[in-house]
């Protein structure tokens, strides 16, 4: 039960040292130079490599219902890639629908997940309002683990979030101790852009960042961060994907409000011609909200992230296959939004980010697990390699090389967005809970081996 990582170097988010890291059971139980580990311990050899945290995508989404469909992964192979690329811990959604019951889908989605092969945890969103659902915010931060509530201001007649819905649900958020975020898109915007479009005939894909321009983000950004600061609550922005959402950010931190903003490996590698494609079937596949941007707006969230605007990296995991994509052949406001992700975030982030010398690797470790960790309540149980933390180790080989692409990636969907992209670092071993699970290009993910990961209020909850 025992595993010695030997002769490599651990990085955490405050620093690099030389050290051998000691797990048994699926705790890391001895960090150190030259360790005695008992004989019958599996040795790792890390020479010539880092040993970081596993990563933590705290933006996914697997077995979705969304848009007349489901996603094509569910949660035993979304987090399997996951483990392939180094990521050990989910952050999913439980998105009820309108009127539906905030225990009921969160039952639904703890159901779905007992599938996983990696730790998971859950936001719940909040899709609409009345006391019931104020009463279920209660119990599901008291008695099962949540401490974060995602509001979408997209997805008109959907799942959108009205104002009243917003202002409550972050009140509620500060009495519970828990921690709002949003989904910043100006939905009636967005609805009403659509229908002018599909009015002059624009019905492709290419029309699809037309509908959401950064003004129609931004808006959004600047409504809940001013709701957040009338309310004195904090607020978490997912995948911010332009410069003035990512200004609305940096103007509310330097005010002194806590405002926490999440970029995209996606927003951050890809830009937006892809929408100019002449065939659908790739363009649409690139369809996802908030739309790939202008390299201008990609600079921008690089800087973010460098200079601390910009918290988390994730992936938004969420795969459609190209039947599914062509619900919207005809019109391109029905292609199921979402892109996949989640088995290459970690790789393309550490080579767009440190091999570029944007990044080093502690602020690697702390935009892909560490700073997840700490705004999420997980810390130090995640996102440190530390004596008590949990045996979720990814062992870094910064020379190796990949080519991406879907013919051998491990999720579903049969497409990805980084396909020909050839990146240098990459994971060689992961270590989930203690055990290895993915070691020099083998997969040994295990259908119900991932854990519920319960996530603290950040005060002792006291309102009913
Ligand atoms: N992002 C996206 O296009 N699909 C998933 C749902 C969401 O996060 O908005
Ligand atoms: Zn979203
Ligand atoms: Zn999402």
């Amino acid at each position: 039960m025992s595993i010695i990582i030997r002769g490599g170097t651990v990085v955490n988010a405050d620093r690099a040292f030389k050290a051998d890291v000691l797990c048994f059971g699926d705790k890391i139980v001895a960090v150190g130079e030259n360790l005695d580990a008992p004989a019958s311990a599996t040795v790792i050899d890390a020479s010539g490599q880092y040993v970081m945290p596993g990563g933590i995508d705290p933006h996914t989404h697997m077995n979705l219902p969304f848009m007349g469909t489901v996603t094509a992964d569910d949660f035993f192979t979304g987090t399997a890639a996951g483990l392939a690329g180094g990521t050990t811990t989910i952050i999913d959604f439980v998105i009820p629908s309108p009127q539906q019951s905030l225990m009921e889908a969160y039952h639904q989605w703890r159901g779905w997940a007992q599938k996983a092969a990696g730790d998971y945890t859950f936001h719940v969103a909040i899709t609409w309002w009345d006391e019931s659902v104020h009463r279920d915010m209660g119990t599901l931060v008291r008695d099962h683990g949540v401490n974060s509530f995602k509001h979408f201001m997209a997805y008109k007649n959907a799942i959108m979030a009205d104002d009243e819905t917003l202002v409550k649900s972050f009140r509620r958020c500060l009495e519970l101790g828990a921690i709002p975020t949003v989904h910043a898109e100006n939905g009636e915007l967005v609805y009403q852009l659509q229908q002018d479009l599909i009015r002059q005939g624009l019905t492709g894909p290419s029309s699809h960042p037309l509908s959401r321009p950064p003004a129609v983000e931004a808006e959004a950004a600047n409504r809940a961060i001013a709701i957040a600061d009338v309310l004195h609550t904090p607020v978490y922005i997912v995948h911010v994907s332009c410069q003035e959402s990512l200004e609305a950010i940096t103007r509310a931190r330097a005010n002194g409000q806590r405002v926490y903003g999440e970029a995209l490996a996606g927003h951050l590698i890809i830009d937006d011609s892809v929408y100019q494609s002449e065939d659908f079937e790739f363009a649409a596949a690139h369809v996802m909200s908030p739309p790939f941007r202008s390299k201008q707006h990609q600079a921008a969230l690089w800087h973010g992230l460098q200079g601390g605007n910009l918290h988390t990296t994730a992936t938004d995991h969420c795969t459609f296959c190209a039947e599914q994509k062509a619900a919207g052949k005809n019109d391109f406001s029905k292609i199921p939004n979402g892109c996949g992700g989640v088995e290459d975030r970690m790789a393309v982030i550490w080579d767009a980010g440190v091999n570029t010398g944007r990044l080093t690797p502690s602020e690697f470790v702390k935009v892909t697990s560490a700073n997840a960790a700490q705004i999420f309540n997980i810390y130090p149980r995640k996102g440190l390699i530390a004596v008590g933390s949990d045996a979720d180790i990814v062992v870094w080989d910064p020379q190796g090389t990949r080519t991406i692409s879907a013919k051998t990636q491990h999720n579903k969907g049969g497409f990805n967005v980084f396909e020909g992209r050839t990146v240098k670092g990459i994971p060689s071993t992961t270590l989930a809970a203690g055990k290895i699970v993915w070691h020099q290009g083998e997969l040994r993910a295990v259908e119900g081996a991932g854990r519920h990961i319960d996530r603290p209020a950040f005060k002792p909850v006291t309102a009913t």
